[in-house]
């Protein structure tokens, strides 16, 4: 845990950067390729710490992984040669780890042991663990399975028709992974719609996923081939620059790489929504995922209302989103978000609390938040709770404050943008 102190004097803004890899396309390219028999090589893998505590779970599982820059293969033996590990697997603080394993390791031919750290013991597992435990997986944990430790026997599944009571991708992931291993047809209903990567990705490595209206089966028994993938960069991690781009005086930035997948882009939507100067032009991709170069300027923001179905293609942008909201002139209101209470910290709080000690107008509600703009913002000392997107909203916030921000650990960072502060030092 270390401390950092960031007095940035409100720089504009100038330059390039490409946005590294997308973490929950790089989560599932080691996963997918593990599941598969033969080789799997992916480019422009996220070097996160959330994707290395993938890696090293299926390490543990006897899958051979090598990494080299951005460049990750992987040899597998396949889903049903995996070794049973005398290690407990360790997740780290990704939930995309713990719950999409989860759903893999139900149908293995394995018994495993998984724990993660302090803020994955406060998530709730039982959302992925009641389907799987109707599909006939065997999994044991603390409070009758809601938290880590988690015990899972992998068995054979039987498929399920599932009406997914949250919006959440490593839910519906989760579920469709151990379908992929099931006996008959396993359907997963959404309400909202979630990000699609694993069903892109399955397809990618073979399988057939079909998806009408939010209702989406998968066949079980297919198994997955090897193949390449290219890894978007995560509009996630772009989100940060898109919003010190408008919001530092005088800023022009240009953000390669960023990936635009339709059930992610609620904060491109919602920036133009507000007024950003902002222009998009698409690559031409030739794989699963499309992506798009990014150019932002310096804005003249309104608020707005951020709710409803839009939550879901935004939800990772939230803390990021607020910080914006501040420079915006009027109100935003955000509404229909409490799946932010159960992140990696509770970000309503979170966002709420650290705002507020730079001097911003937000209050917390029961699902959201509402903010006042613009207010100037004032250096202070924040928070980060272990939460890599609170400590990167405290510091595109101190590009902006008179008075240096002092963030109390700001290794968490790590988790999904090793680089971040190198990319502040090309832009600044
Ligand atoms: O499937 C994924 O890769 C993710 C899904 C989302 O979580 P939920 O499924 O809990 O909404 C998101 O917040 C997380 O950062 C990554
Ligand atoms: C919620 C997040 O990730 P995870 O659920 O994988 O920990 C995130 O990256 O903001």
């Amino acid at each position: 845990m270390s401390e950092k102190v960031l007095q940035y004097d409100k720089p504009s803004l100038q330059g390039i950067l490409t946005i590294p890899g997308d973490k929950s396309v790089s989560h599932r390219s080691v996963m997918f390729g593990a599941i598969a028999k033969g080789k799997t090589t992916v480019d422009g893998f996220l070097l996160g710490e959330d994707c290395l505590s993938t890696i090293d779970c299926f390490r543990k599982l006897g899958v051979k992984i090598d990494v080299e820059g951005t460049n990750v293969s992987i040899d597998s033996p396949g889903i049903d040669g995996w070794q049973e590990p005398s290690e407990v697997l360790y997740t780290g603080n990704s939930g995309t780890t713990t719950r999409l394993m989860l759903g893999i390791l139900a149908g293995s031919n394995v018994h495993t042991v998984m724990t993660g750290d302090a803020s994955i013991g406060k998530r709730p597992m039982r959302r992925v663990i009641d389907p799987l435990r109707q599909m006939g997986t065997h999994i044991t944990g603390r409070a009758n399975g809601q938290y880590t430790p988690l015990a899972i026997q992998g068995t054979t599944l039987r498929a399920i028709d599932y009406h997914m009571p949250v919006a959440s991708a490593q839910v519906k992931s989760a579920i469709l992974l151990a379908g992929l291993r099931a006996e008959g047809t396993t359907i997963v209903r959404e309400t909202e719609i979630s990000r699609d990567h694993t069903e892109r990705m399955l397809r990618q490595f073979g399988a057939k996923v079909d998806e009408v209206d939010g209702v989406i089966s998968i066949q079980g028994g297919q198994t997955l081939t090897g193949t390449h993938v290219s890894v978007p960069g995560d509009i996630s991690s772009a989100a940060f620059f898109l919003v010190a781009g408008a919001i530092c005086e005088g800023s022009k930035i240009m953000l390669k790489n960023v990936g635009i997948n339709p059930t992610r882009d609620g904060i491109i939507e919602v920036l133009q929504n507000m007024g950003a100067a902002m222009t998009l032009m698409p690559n031409e991709d030739t794989q699963s995922e499309p992506t798009a170069t990014i150019t932002i300027e310096t804005s003249a923001l309104k608020g707005t209302t951020i709710e409803g179905d839009i939550i879901p293609r935004l939800i990772d942008e939230i803390p990021i989103l607020a910080l914006l909201a501040t420079q915006a002139h009027g109100k935003t209101i955000i509404k229909d978000a409490e799946e932010l209470k159960v992140k990696e910290t509770d970000r309503i709080t979170a966002v709420v609390d650290e705002l507020k000690k730079l001097g911003a107008n937000i209050e917390a509600t029961e699902d959201g938040m509402i903010i006042e703009g613009p207010t100037p913002l004032r250096g202070a000392s924040l928070k980060t709770y272990g939460d890599h997107r609170i400590g990167m909203m405290g510091a595109v916030a101190a590009l902006i404050t008179d008075g240096a921000v002092t963030l109390d650990d700001a290794d968490c960072i790590a988790v999904s943008y090793p680089p971040f502060f190198e990319h502040i030092e090309v832009v600044k």
